[in-house]
């Protein structure tokens, strides 16, 4: 008999309501895990929480490529893990295995269909990284830089990312330098974020938007205006950042986080002004979605992987212990909590 933890959720925020760790209740019972053909047993090292979670709590995603998480039922995310037993002759005991759809338990019984095997030489045996820097946010940067962002080497071009010090922020814009910008100017909500964006990942300068005018400061920082918009947050910080944009350029439409509490849909709508500087500066804003470049997964995961190994991208992380906690990172990372990537570590 195993003694399992799981988290359920009890309760939605509402759409136009903040998640509190409440949202969430903890269970513990004791499990005999019977395996089925094709099944393994996995215990859960790291669980991700992401801001499209907030997205689950609603009864209706707004989105088609996302379920709801259901009431009173295990929820699921990104994961990483060990297989302690196997029926499935794909995925041998003692090997790491990840998925997207990982239920928020200590043990899992899971279809091998599910899993993906991960080398643990990729991430230099940090498997947390799995989940950030070489895993969805790592590639959410490197194909969202590539696939919208036009850098073009040597032609001076200025990059600002909103949601700088976050998983996929952070390393969107060591993308943006390594890739040929000029200059690669980071937002975010502390000093302490700015500092490390400067000093530890090397963008140029770190603006804080909870301090001061972001207008001045991006004239300051920008000085040749912005060519690549890398937005994660949306809202009035990106209204400010594309009237600053240049003609020609190009808003990588990564994610919305300051809308996600509101009841709105996924873009949510722009602001006439902002609506109007787009159109008449010719800058394009196309959605972009990183699950649809699976076929370029494979291929950016070695690139992530080589850049973090030798040192040319630098993997920031926040980790908080114990399955009992993962309400309460999720709602930390939604409020600004985490620097780089939130993870939860399950078992050792
Ligand atoms: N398109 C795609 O395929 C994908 C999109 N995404 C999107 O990318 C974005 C970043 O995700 P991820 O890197 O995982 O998360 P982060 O690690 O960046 O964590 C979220 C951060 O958002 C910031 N934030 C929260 N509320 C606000 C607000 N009202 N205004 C400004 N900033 C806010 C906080 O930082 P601060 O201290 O700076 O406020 C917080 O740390 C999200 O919008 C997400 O939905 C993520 C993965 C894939
Ligand atoms: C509705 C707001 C979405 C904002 C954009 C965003 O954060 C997208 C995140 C996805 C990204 O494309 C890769 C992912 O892993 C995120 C979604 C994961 C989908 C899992 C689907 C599982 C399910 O619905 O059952």
């Amino acid at each position: 008999m195993l003694n399992v933890k799981r988290v359920v959720l009890r309760s939605r925020p509402g759409k136009d309501g903040l998640p509190v760790p409440e949202n969430f209740r903890v269970e513990e019972l004791m499990k005999s895990p019977e395996l089925k053909e094709g099944q393994v047993l996995v215990r859960t090292l790291f669980l991700s929480v992401d801001p499209y979670m907030r997205c689950r709590m609603n009864d209706d995603t707004g989105a088609d490529y996302l379920l709801p998480w259901r009431l009173g039922e295990v929820v699921d995310g990104g994961g990483v893990g060990v297989v302690e037993a196997s029926k499935n002759q794909a995925l041998s005991v003692g090997i790491t295995v990840t998925s997207f759809s990982w239920p928020w338990q200590t043990y899992n019984v899971m279809d091998g269909s599910l899993l993906q095997e991960v080398d643990p030489e990729m991430v230099d045996g940090h498997l947390s990284h799995v989940l950030g820097a070489v895993g969805m946010p790592g590639l959410t940067a490197l194909l969202g830089v590539r696939e919208k962002g036009h850098v073009t080497p040597g032609s001076h071009q200025t990059m600002v990312i909103s949601g700088a010090a976050g998983a996929c922020g952070s390393i969107a814009g060591q993308i943006g330098r390594l890739d040929g910008c000029e200059r690669v100017v980071g937002i975010c909500g502390s000093e302490q974020k700015c500092q490390a964006l400067v000093t530890e990942l090397g963008f140029t300068a770190g603006i804080n938007y909870k301090k001061g005018d972001i207008s001045s400061a991006l004239r300051e920082h920008c000085p040749a205006g912005i060519d690549i918009y890398f937005d994660n947050v949306g809202g009035p910080i990106s209204d400010a950042v594309i009237s600053q944009m240049n003609p020609g350029g190009h808003v990588i439409l990564c994610g919305q986080i300051s809308q996600y509490n509101k009841d709105v849909p996924y873009p949510p709508p722009l602001s006439e002004d902002t609506q109007k500087a787009l159109c008449h500066k010719n800058i394009t804003r196309e959605r972009f979605v990183v699950l649809n470049y699976i076929e370029k997964h494979a291929e950016g995961l070695v690139q992530l992987s080589r850049w973090v190994k030798t040192g040319q991208i630098k993997v920031l992380e926040t980790v908080v212990n114990g399955i009992e906690n993962m309400g309460e990172a999720f709602c930390s990372m939604m409020t600004g909590g985490n620097i780089g990537k939130q993870v939860v570590k399950i078992t050792d």
